[in-house]
């Protein structure tokens, strides 16, 4: 994807990050999601007493452009303050093929600038979607 875009992206999950609520893991995340007319927004980990509750970055990110009256989404980034690149959960996987625009990049950083990107088909094969509720689907 394009450098500029991405790095835009990189920052604005950065300074995002800084808004996690993660006093049970002490792990905050930061995540950007580019639509479809090119705007950004973020989201991050929102933890709760009851800790099942917790709402991931990614799925934060996605539920704020959705709340913004976007539909689709051409790329995704997670920054977390890890050595390693940390990926998308099974639900955020689930949620990002719900929005994506196709085969989208998933890009998951280090705060240091480490990267491993991945598209959402890769993330999530043989992904459950609309289609599957058709009721006279052909196999
Ligand atoms: O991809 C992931 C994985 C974990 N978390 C959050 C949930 C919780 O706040 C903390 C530890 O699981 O990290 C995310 O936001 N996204
Ligand atoms: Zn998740």
């Amino acid at each position: 994807m394009d450098q500029e875009i991405k790095e835009e992206m990189f920052k604005k999950a950065l300074d995002a990050q800084k808004n996690a609520y993660v006093p049970y893991s002490d792990f905050p995340l930061g995540a950007a999601v580019l639509t479809e007319d090119g705007s950004i927004y973020t989201g991050v980990n929102i933890e709760n007493a009851s800790f099942s509750l917790t709402n991931c970055a990614e799925r934060s990110a996605v539920f704020t452009a959705i709340s913004a009256g976007k539909r689709k989404i051409k790329a995704l980034l997670i920054v977390s303050s890890t050595d390693k690149p940390v990926p998308p959960c099974g639900a955020c996987r689930q949620v990002i093929k719900e929005f994506a625009d196709g085969d989208i990049e998933v890009i998951m950083m280090t705060e240091s600038g480490k990267e491993l990107t991945m598209t959402s088909t890769e993330l999530l094969p043989g992904a459950f979607t609309d289609d599957d509720m058709e009721k006279n689907n052909e196999l």
